[in-house]
């Protein structure tokens, strides 16, 4: 231990740099990072030798800019790291230099760690120019301890294979290359129910967002034996990540990434800068833009899942999870017309995956296109059964062994840009569906998602899934009198994790009233909850 911390005094923290293990982990300027990174390798070493397992540290910004960096923590189970240890983290992080000691010792006694106990680590990192610093200074934190080192792999990857590592190989074997045959033979088996696809029809446009997950595109692609014809851009040989492309960049300013020439009705996707994201879209012969986010990709996959159970006869429950920025359209027509169950929960992927765990089957995704499908064990085993069962009738067991390659298609572990793209290609493949005619399933409201700037984003307060305000006094009031004003409105304000922001969303019956509406909330935020800076301007 004492080792350690000699060591620490090459990362030395700022003095008074004060972070927090916001949403996704520590992010900001990447120059702020070093001692983090070190201290996250000690905090991830000291969590493996609590949990006897190997945990995983995944340096990424995702979807922020190429400047920007961060770092989180992977569970055993491939899911993110427990909240009691995210204070631990924070506390880690922000103690000064000469403290440092002090605060490790704390940990260890608080969690009765024992130190002899050996310690497995799994580093990965994206494509960011300061990654491979940052990744250097966790490995220096988790030091002579046995971590693992894989380099560049997408985050999802990582998570798959912390859980492969502690399951001993059963979920499948924890190298990149296991991870590639899993799915893509997943993929391919899928796509044996599909009749007579086109080229054409297995044409697909996949932004890399100029990070990882091109890089990472391109070493699967053989693995698919030509069931899927990918035309990669942004693949990070020129362009710069995430700037103006990316997930995040289509599903916020609802256009394609710039400079890319797309035919009309052509399927396109993009990726985020770690590849835990993906949206979908296509523009229409009159040039206008369809974008089919999350919501829409947990539309298709619960409604295919839930034709092949009742194919198979299988009871068994089959939720979807969302968070308040779901679109209104998405919850109504998954509870009205798929009657399937439809849960909220706040902002951030460990809440929707916690919920989803209820339930035989949970589909989680976030509007933004970070979900995945998580299936109990009692459903993989039922599903198993049934596959192998002699007697049941060609039509169940059709439908069993479908159901049998969507889980293996599917990293159970966290939202997979890659993994969600087999299983909706494979999807699209087996109905013999279009883009287009996926996008029809219901029609979004008209949203707007904003930002405001205040000197202190922790005096908002929120509850029911972050759905109302309750501080500061009367701001929830002034937004409800503002919704009234409109059709089919909705509107919701929340402190973001990951961003120093409020975050405002609205939506209605038409653009203009949702951007009105967004506007005028983001006012009553500006006002009621100290906005700092201009004031909010009127959308153009
Ligand atoms: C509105 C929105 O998209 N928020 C994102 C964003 O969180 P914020 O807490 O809103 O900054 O980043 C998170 C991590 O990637 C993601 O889980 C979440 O959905
Ligand atoms: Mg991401």
């Amino acid at each position: 231990q004492d080792e350690v911390l000699k060591q620490s005094a090459l990362h030395p923290k700022p003095a008074g740099l004060c972070l927090q293990y916001g949403t996704a982990g520590f992010r900001t300027n990447a120059k702020q990072l070093d001692h983090i990174m070190f201290r996250m390798g000690m905090l991830a070493t000291l969590r493996s030798k609590k949990t006897q397992a190997t945990i995983g540290v995944m340096v990424t910004a995702s979807h922020n800019p190429e400047e920007d960096n961060g770092v989180k923590l992977v569970d055993p189970m491939g899911e993110m790291l427990t909240p009691a240890w995210e204070d631990y983290a924070t506390q880690l992080a922000n103690a000064e230099q000469d403290d440092l000691a002090r605060a490790v010792k704390e940990v260890i006694q608080k969690e009765a760690i024992d130190m002899s106990r050996e310690a497995n680590v799994f580093v990965g990192k994206d494509t960011r120019s300061s990654s491979p610093a940052l990744s250097q200074a966790v490995i220096d934190g988790v030091s002579a301890l046995g971590g693992h080192n894989y380099g560049l792999v997408t985050t999802p990857q990582l998570h798959y294979m912390v859980w492969c590592q502690n399951t001993k190989g059963k979920y499948g074997e924890a190298t990149v290359e296991g991870y590639y045959r899993k799915h893509c033979q997943a993929y391919v088996q899928l796509t044996k129910n599909a009749s007579n696809r086109t080229d054409d029809q297995k044409h697909l446009c996949v932004d890399g967002a100029n990070g990882i997950g091109a890089l990472k595109v391109r070493e699967m692609e053989h693995h698919l034996q030509k069931g899927l014809q990918i035309s990669l851009f942004n693949d990070g040989s020129k362009g710069k990540l995430n700037h103006q492309c990316g997930a995040d960049f289509v599903k916020v300013q609802q256009k394609p990434p710039a400079d890319i020439e797309i035919n009309p009705g052509e399927r396109c996707c993009s990726f985020d800068g770690d590849a835990d994201r993906i949206v979908y879209y296509y523009t229409d012969s009159d040039g206008r833009f369809h974008l089919l986010d999350g919501d829409k990709i947990a539309t298709l996959i619960s409604t295919f899942l839930k034709e092949l159970l009742t194919q198979a006869g299988l009871d068994l429950n089959i939720a979807v999870v969302q968070t308040a920025y779901a679109n209104g359209s998405s919850t109504l027509y998954l509870e009205n017309t798929m009657k399937v169950i439809v849960k909220c929960t706040k902002t951030g992927v460990k809440h929707l995956h916690h919920e989803a765990q209820k339930f035989d089957i949970g589909v989680y995704f976030e509007a933004n296109g970070h979900g995945t499908v998580l299936f109990s064990q009692a459903a993989v085993e039922k599903i198993q059964q049934l596959a192998e069962d002699a007697n049941s009738d060609d039509t169940k067991k059709r439908a069993a062994l479908l159901l049998q390659s969507t889980v293996n298609v599917i990293n159970q572990t966290v939202g997979d840009a890659i993994s969600d793209m087999l299983l909706i290609e494979a999807i699209l493949a087996v109905r013999g569906m279009t883009v287009q005619q996926w996008d029809a399933m219901y029609t979004d409201l008209p949203n707007r998602q904003l930002k405001v700037k205040v000197s202190d984003r922790r005096v908002i307060d929120t509850t029911d899934a972050e759905r109302r305000a309750v501080s500061p006094a009367g701001l929830q009031d002034a937004i409800d009198s503002l919704v009234k004003k409109y059709r089919q409105a909705r509107s919701f304000v929340r402190p973001s994790g990951t961003e120093d922001v409020v975050r405002v969303y609205a939506e209605a019956e038409t653009q203009e009233s949702a951007d009105a509406l967004a506007h005028e909330v983001s006012l009553a935020v500006y006002r009621l909850a100290g906005g700092v800076g201009d004031e909010p301007k009127p959308l153009q």
